[in-house]
C-alpha cells in the first residue's frame, strides 16, 4: 500500500516496495514534531522504522542501498539513494554520538537507531561488559571429571567449566549437540559447592520452549541426582507480567530476580528488548547460562541478542580463561573457537542424534558452502534433491492413511508416534509454496472434505492456551474416541486428550512453515522450497529446516532455490556485534 500523504523520496521508496505505511508514518510524524523537512533525514528515518520491523535494531549507513531486499514483489525502479547522509548530523530530531541528549533517533558510529532501541543496546552492552570485568565467581572443578568422564578434548566439559567460572556464558550447537546434557552436570556441579544450595531458575523465550526444557531437564535429572523440583518457565512469567505494559516486568533492576543461577535455553530466539530486561533484572552475583543455537531462524522481534555475543570480538586483553580442570579440553579449536571461548562462548560440535549425513549438509548450509550442499544432496537416500512438488504427493498420501486408520482405532499413542515420522516444511505461509495451500492439498489427498477435522488430522496450537496447558508451536491430531473425537497432544510420557470444542486456537498441521517447526524434531522431513527470487530464501531458513530432521531430508526445488538460500545470510545490523563501547561524541563516516 502507498501512503497517500507521502512523497519525494518516501512515496518512490514506497513505490519500490521498501518502505510500508507505517515506515512512512512515523518518519512523517517524527518529522513536523521536530521541524525537519530535509528529504534524506525523513527517509533514515523510515529505513530505521523499516530496520526495526525487519529485524534490526539500527540501519548501517554505508551499506544500507545495498543491502535492503523491496519487502513484497515490486516492480524495479531506480532509486535516488542520497549521496551522503551529513544532513542527519544537524538535525533536531537526530541525536549524535553516544553521550549527545535525547532525540528521538541516534547516530553513532555510522548507524542509526530509533533511541528506544539505542538504550537497550547500551543496556545489554554495560551489563554484559561489567559483568566480564568482575572478577570470575568462585567455583570448585574437581567434580567435572566425574560428571564428564571421557577423554580430552571435550568440548561438554570445557563448556560447563566455562559456565562455572564466568557471570555470563554461552553454551552453543545444533540440535542433539548435547547443550542440556551439559547444563545438566553444570547444575550439578554448582549445586555441588560449598555454601548454601543456589536457587535455579530455568526459562525459555516461549511455552513451547520452556515446557521442552523442563521435560529434558528431568530426563537427565535421575543421571545426575538434579533436584526434582526443578521448573521452566517462559522468560515473560519468570520476569512477571505487569497488566499495564506489554514490555515492562515486576522484575526490573529496582526488584531484582531472587536467583543465583538463570539458564535460558533456546535463547536464539529472545530479542533485544527482552535480553534487556531480563539482564536489568539479574543480581550482579547470578551467574547466566545462554543456551541455543545461533545459525537458526532469528527472533520476530528486533534484535538476535544470541547471533551478536557469538560473533562478537573479545574485547582486548582478555584470556581463555580456561581452568586447570578443563585445559586440555578446547584442544582442537580453532582460531574462531578461541576468540568465541575468550567471550565465554562454547559451541558444541559432535550431534548425537543424527547420522553424519545430515550433520554435514547441515554444517555445508552453516558454513555457506552451496556446492557441498548439492553435491551431498546428490546422495540420493536420506538427502535427496527433488525438482518436482508432485512428487511429495505419494509419500504424504501413505503417512496420512497410516495415521488416519491409526486414529480411527482411537491409538492416541501410535498417532503421537507416526507424528514425529514425517512433516512437509514451508518457507512460506500462503500461496502456492505456502503451508496453507499445502494443507489444503494434503487434506483433499487423505479424502477429508473441505473444513472438515477428521481423525488423523495433525493440529498446530497458533496461541498460547494456559487453561489446556497448551503452547504455541504444539502439535497433536484428532483421534476417534468413543465420547466423540478428541485432539491428542504429548503430556509428558503419554497422550493427554482434549475435546475439540475446548481448543480455541488450532490449525490444520499437515504442513508447517520452518519458524513453527523451531524446536521440533522428524524422523523425515520434506522441505519445499520457493523459487530462487524469494526473500524468504535464507542461510538460517534452510539450516533450520534441515536440522528438524533426525534420519533423512528431501529438499524440494530447484538448485538455484538451494543455491540461493545458502547464499544469502540474514545479518541483522546492531553495534552489539561489533564489540567495543561506540567512542565518544561519534557520528562515523556518514
Ligand atoms: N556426552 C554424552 N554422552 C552420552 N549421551 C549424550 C552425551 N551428550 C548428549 N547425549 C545424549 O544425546 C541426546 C541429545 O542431547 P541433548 O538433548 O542434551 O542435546 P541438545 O543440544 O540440548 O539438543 P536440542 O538442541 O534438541 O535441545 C540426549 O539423549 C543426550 O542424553
Amino acid at each position: 500500500m502507498i501512503p497517500v500523504r507521502a512523497d519525494g523520496l518516501l512515496r518512490d521508496f514506497a513505490e519500490a516496495g521498501i518502505l510500508v505505511a507505517a515506515d512512512v508514518h512515523v518518519a512523517l510524524r517524527l518529522a513536523r514534531l521536530g521541524g525537519e523537512q530535509r528529504e534524506s533525514v525523513l527517509l533514515a528515518a523510515a529505513l530505521a522504522v523499516r530496520g526495526v520491523r525487519a529485524g534490526s535494531v539500527c540501519v548501517e549507513l554505508a551499506t544500507v542501498a545495498d543491502s535492503v531486499v523491496p519487502d513484497e514483489e515490486a516492480p524495479p525502479v531506480e532509486l535516488a539513494w542520497p549521496r551522503d547522509w551529513t544532513a542527519l548530523h544537524d538535525s533536531p530530531v537526530v541525536a549524535v554520538g553516544a553521550d549527545a541528549p535525547w532525540r528521538p533517533l541516534r547516530l553513532v558510529d555510522g548507524l542509526l537507531y530509533l533511541d528506544r532501541y539505542w538504550q537497550q543496546e547500551q543496556l545489554v552492552r554495560r551489563e554484559l561488559d561489567e559483568r566480564a570485568a568482575r572478577p570470575a565467581p568462585p567455583a570448585d572443578l574437581a567434580g567435572l571429571a566425574t560428571l564428564f568422564p571421557g577423554d580430552a578434548p571435550d568440548l561438554q566439559r570445557l563448556a560447563a567449566a566455562v559456565a562455572a567460572g564466568r557471570w555470563v556464558s554461552v553454551v552453543t550447537g545444533g540440535p542433539g549437540t548435547g547443550k542440556t546434557h551439559t547444563v545438566a552436570r553444570l547444575l550439578r556441579l554448582l549445586l555441588d559447592q560449598p555454601g548454601p544450595r543456589p536457587r535455579i531458575a530455568l526459562a525459555a523465550p516461549t511455552g513451547k520452549a520452556a515446557a521442552r526444557l523442563q521435560e529434558s531437564v528431568l530426563e537427565q535429572a535421575a543421571a545426575v541426582g538434579l533436584p526434582l523440583d526443578l521448573t521452566a518457565s517462559t522468560l515473560h512469567r519468570l520476569l512477571g507480567w505487569r497488566p499495564d505494559s506489554r514490555s515492562r516486568f515486576r522484575h526490573d533492576a529496582g526488584n531484582r530476580l531472587p536467583f543465583d543461577v538463570v539458564v535460558v535455553d533456546e535463547s536464539s530466539m529472545v530479542s533485544l528488548t527482552m535480553m534487556a530486561r531480563l539482564l536489568e533484572a539479574l543480581r550482579p552475583t547470578t551467574r547466566l547460562v545462554l543456551v541455543g543455537d545461533p545459525d537458526q531462524l532469528t527472533p520476530v522481534d528486533a534484535g538476535a541478542v544470541l547471533s551478536d555475543l557469538v560473533h562478537r570480538p573479545a574485547p582486548s586483553g582478555a584470556g581463555a580463561g580456561v581452568p586447570a580442570e578443563a585445559a586440555d579440553d578446547g584442544a582442537d579449536l580453532d582460531e574462531e573457537g578461541r576468540r568465541q571461548l575468550r567471550n565465554g562462548v562454547v559451541r558444541l560440535r559432535v550431534s548425537q542424534r543424527y547420522g553424519p549425513g545430515i550433520a554435514g549438509l547441515a554444517e555445508a548450509v552453516r558454513a555457506g558452502d552451496a556446492d557441498r550442499v548439492l553435491e551431498l544432496l546428490a546422495d540420493g537416500e536420506a538427502l535427496v534433491l527433488e525438482p518436482d512438488p508432485a512428487a511429495l504427493e505419494e509419500r504424504i498420501r501413505s503417512g496420512a492413511a497410516e495415521l488416519r486408520a491409526a486414529a480411527e482405532q482411537g491409538d492416541a499413542g501410535r498417532c503421537l508416534a507416526l507424528l514425529g515420522r514425517h512433516r512437509l516444511l514451508c518457507a512460506h505461509r500462503h500461496g502456492p509454496y505456502g503451508v496453507s495451500a499445502w494443507n489444503d492439498r494434503i487434506g483433499r489427498l487423505s479424502g477429508a472434505a473441505p473444513g472438515e477435522w477428521p481423525p488423523g488430522l495433525p493440529l498446530l496450537v497458533t496461541a498460547n492456551d494456559y487453561e489446556n496447558e497448551l503452547w504455541n508451536g504444539d502439535t497433536g491430531v484428532v483421534v476417534a474416541t468413543p465420547d466423540g473425537p478428541r485432539a491428542a497432544f504429548l503430556r509428558g510420557t503419554g497422550p493427554d486428550l482434549v475435546p475439540l470444542s475446548r481448543l480455541s486456537a488450532v490449525s490444520p498441521a499437515h504442513a508447517l512453515t520452518v519458524h513453527r517447526s523451531q524446536g521440533s524434531q522428524f524422523e523425515e522431513v520434506a522441505v519445499l522450497l520457493p523459487p530462487a527470487g524469494s526473500p524468504l530464501l535464507t542461510r538460517e531458513l534452510l539450516y533450520t529446516a534441515v536440522t528438524r530432521a533426525s534420519r533423512s531430508v528431501r529438499i524440494v526445488g530447484s538448485a538455484d532455490a538451494v543455491r540461493a538460500a545458502v547464499g544469502r545470510q540474514v545479518v541483522r545490523a546492531s553495534g552489539l556485534r561489533r564489540g567495543s563501547t561506540p567512542r565518544r561524541g561519534s557520528a562515523g563516516n556518514t
